[in-house]
């Protein structure tokens, strides 16, 4: 098939909003995408060589260090498919969207780089193919993904999360969430670690705090479902105990959620793989949501993000 001059693909991050840690042992999760932390990725033939421009510096694909080892075997492995290896191209890549702060950043990179792809030698990507090379890029960068960092990456809408199938659902929610960044690197293989090491130390409480957040999902759902944002907020600050007693936390992760409680937050916790990263708090409406912002910043956020999570 004849390749066009140029191939696009996007991607955003996603959060999740209950089940970080307890999806990798298949319970339940919901999570969200952020549509305006976007990455994009756009490839042409090149005359020579096989360049890839990643935050403005440029790589050759054989010299892309050990932190993109996802990125080079997912690249050899679109080639191999769809061109023959030894093409040469031109792959630009430009991204808002934090590392290691459990946004999904991997997931996202990979994910708008098969677009790309795909989209320049004009093939049609269906939803398993995407899955197939995210988890292959995933699987290297991230060690044993749950999928959910990559189905959430490729959907607009939120997404409910078992046993590896995704559903769509209903959510009547009116309310605002406040995102948050440490400005710790969240490092999802150690974290994902740390509960496997405490399954083995301390295996009836690290047990029961999975197997409550797989409790807790389904009542996410309902309260999703049945606008009740005050349950909701109580939802998400016992899975922040949880996530404390399964040892993901972190200091600077706990600072933010008493703030924002302080603050008057309906409910916070941390989110994605935790021991860093980034935590939300849930707001009545927008308003509220600025106020709480501004005390996460004095408590020593780097960066925040409002997010409406209201319903169409
Ligand atoms: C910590 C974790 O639950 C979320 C990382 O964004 C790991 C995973 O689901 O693969």
């Amino acid at each position: 098939m004849e390749k066009k001059t140029v191939g696009y693909g996007h991607s955003h991050a996603k959060a999740i909003l209950i089940g970080d840690h307890a999806v990798v042992y298949q319970q339940p999760a919901v999570a969200i995408p952020l549509l305006n932390l976007q990455i994009t990725a756009s490839i042409q033939t090149l005359t020579t060589g096989q360049t890839i421009i990643l935050a403005e510096q440029a790589y050759d694909l054989s010299d892309l260090g050990a932190d993109l080892e996802g990125l080079r075997q997912l690249i050899i492995a679109l080639l191999t498919d769809l061109t023959g290896a030894k093409q040469s191209f031109l792959l630009e890549i430009n991204s808002v969207i934090p590392q290691e702060r459990g946004f999904g950043a991997s997931a996202a990179l990979a994910t708008a780089v098969t677009r790309a792809f795909f989209d320049w030698t004009n093939q049609d990507l269906s939803q398993e193919q995407l899955a197939h090379y995210t988890d292959l890029a995933e699987d290297i960068s991230h060690g044993s993904p749950s999928g959910i960092d990559a189905a959430t990456v490729s959907s607009t809408e939120p997404v409910w999360f078992h046993h590896h199938q995704t559903e769509p659902f209903a959510t009547n929610l009116e309310a605002t969430l406040v995102l948050a960044d440490t400005g710790v690197r969240g490092q999802t293989v150690r974290a994902v670690n740390i509960v496997k090491d405490q399954l083995k130390k301390n295996y009836d409480v690290t047990w029961q705090a999975i197997n409550h957040l797989g409790e807790l999902a389904f009542t996410v759902k309902e309260s999703l479902a049945n606008n009740d944002p005050d349950t909701l907020g109580k939802l998400f600050t016992q899975a922040h105990h949880d996530l404390q007693t399964l040892q993901v936390s972190h200091p600077k992760l706990d600072t933010l959620v008493n703030a924002a409680l302080e603050a008057g937050a309906l409910g916070a916790k941390l989110t994605g793989s935790g021991i860093g990263g980034a935590m939300f708090a849930l707001a009545k409406n927008n308003d509220q949501a600025l106020a709480i912002a501004e005390k996460l910043q004095e408590a020593g956020a780097r960066e925040t993000w409002i997010e409406p999570l209201t319903a169409d």
